[in-house]
């Protein structure tokens, strides 16, 4: 944990002497940040090396198609991964709304509970946001850990974030979790130290306390990336007269790996969801033609809108890029929705009406399924449910370009396949932007270049 100072270092003193609860500020950095971590720098967490194993519950509504379901269960597993915690079960309960109480129903909870306890399992982590109600009747009915969608996320990012905008930016979005849930978090710690149910929880006075010094925390690391915006913006006039491009896309499809190839960049990638938390931005020059690329954070579907809001500043390389490179996996079954799920949050940020090159990658990786399919139906027991073959990539490119107006490339970033074509796509649309808005800038010199040189 050593990129969250204490938040009592900055409370002016005032509540450190006091009689503080179980679950007071002090205990802020263990419950909203590093949910997952075993070891603290300070060494007073836990430092056992046991994996951590997890739980995870989906509540689908009842419309939902089970491959789906699983699907959306595959992708918070790999999340959880990412996160450091192993997955050893699923549990699935079909709703037309949560319960607000407890997310799920009595009888779900019941049996969650019962293998949590068999199991051991250390954490039970829910497909969704809760309220901080159903956290709290969750965490006192289950006895372990409780994660959400959004601490799990804003967890990773924590892991992740390595400059001083992005780590702030994810303190920020932790204590903006954590405001609305200060009361009774630790309510099920109180009843295991005996207190039963004649004993209060935390007083209101400690509570407030905790508020006052979360809520000041908050103002106080607004302040400080009001100031890192305004070092970046600095930054980013004088790059000015340079056209700006943006990788964006869903997490994991290879913005990193693409970012790499096109600017020797050594940006960290690696098939973990949110690899990259910062954004990054190289100068490259194809051919003749300079401009600046950045490599974003990915998107993810529920993506929660106070990391969005929190991530601003990353955000902004978007904001401000003239030119888009949506980057897709296509060989992701729900590559499509992904695509939406980007569209939609570039529109939550105000940049969906910039052009754009939509790069369909892992073209190496894409299989229609039809082995699969086939195999299955030469069977004795052929199965209904198996899903149809998918689209050829030629129907599949033939479909895009007709939709998206040519601005369309299929490739292999591992591989290498048709990196030519992306070039040349890419250097005419930048040519043509470069032409447009900076007809007096000279372009500059290929010996200028760092690095680039294919
Ligand atoms: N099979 C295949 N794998 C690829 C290709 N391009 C990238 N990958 C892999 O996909 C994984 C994710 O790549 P990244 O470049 O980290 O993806 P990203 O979009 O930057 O991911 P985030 O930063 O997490 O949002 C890595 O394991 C890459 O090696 C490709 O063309 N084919
Ligand atoms: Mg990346």
């Amino acid at each position: 944990m050593a990129n969250k100072p204490s938040p009592k270092s900055n409370n002016g003193g005032k509540a450190q002497n006091s009689t503080r609860h179980p679950g007071a500020v002090d205990g802020v950095k263990g419950r909203a940040g590093r949910i997952l971590t075993k070891a603290a720098a300070n060494g007073t967490y836990d430092t056992s090396t046991d994996e951590e194993t997890a739980v995870l519950v989906a509540v689908p509504d009842k419309r939902q198609a089970d491959a789906r379901t699983q699907e959306y269960l595959d992708e918070l597993e790999f999340l959880a991964e990412t996160a450091g915690a192993s997955v050893t079960k699923r549990f699935i309960q079909r709703l037309d709304k949560p319960d607000i109480r407890t997310f799920v129903g009595e009888g779900k909870l019941a049996e969650i509970k019962a293998y949590v306890e068999h199991t051991g399992a250390s954490m039970v982590i829910f497909d969704d946001d809760l309220s901080p109600s159903q956290l709290r009747n969750l965490e006192a009915e289950l006895k372990v850990k409780i994660v959400d969608r959004s601490l799990l996320i804003i967890d990773i990012f924590a892991r992740r974030a390595k400059t001083a905008t992005a780590q702030t930016q994810v303190e920020l979005a932790q204590y903006q979790y954590l405001l609305p849930r200060l009361t009774g978090l630790w309510s099920h710690l109180d009843k295991q130290r005996g207190g039963g149910v004649s004993q209060r929880g935390p007083g209101e006075t400690e509570i407030e306390t905790d508020r006052r010094v979360v809520n000041d925390r908050i103002a106080l690391l607004k302040e400080r990336l009001k100031d890192l915006d305004r070092q970046s913006q600095t930054q980013r006039k004088s790059r000015g007269g340079t056209v700006r491009v943006a990788l964006v896309g869903y997490t994991n499809v290879g913005k990193s790996t693409i970012m790499n190839l096109l600017s020797r960049a050594d940006v960290f990638a690696e098939n973990k969801l949110f690899a990259t938390v910062d954004s990054t931005v190289r100068k490259v020059v194809l051919d003749t033609t300079p401009f600046l690329l950045s490599d974003t954070v990915g998107f993810i579907r529920k993506l929660p809108t106070r990391l969005i809001e929190s991530f601003k500043s990353t955000l902004d390389e978007i904001r401000e890029a003239d030119l888009l490179v949506h980057v897709v996996d296509i060989s992701h079954p729900s590559f499509e929705e992904h695509m939406a799920v980007v569209e939609d949050t570039l529109k939550d940020i105000g940049a969906a009406d910039k052009p754009v090159l939509v790069v369909f990658n892992k073209i190496d990786k894409y299989d229609t399924g039809e082995a699969a399919y086939h195999d299955g139906f030469e069977g004795m027991n052929a199965d209904e449910n198996a899903p149809a073959p998918r689209p050829s990539l030629e129907q599949w490119q033939a479909t895009y370009m007709a939709k998206l107006h040519n601005q369309v490339v299929f490739i292999s970033a591992q591989d290498r396949t048709n990196l030519d074509e992306l070039r040349a796509r890419l250097m005419k649309l930048v040519a043509a932007i470069h032409n447009e808005r900076y007809p007096s800038v000279q372009p500059i010199n290929y010996d200028e270049q760092e690095g680039w040189q294919e």
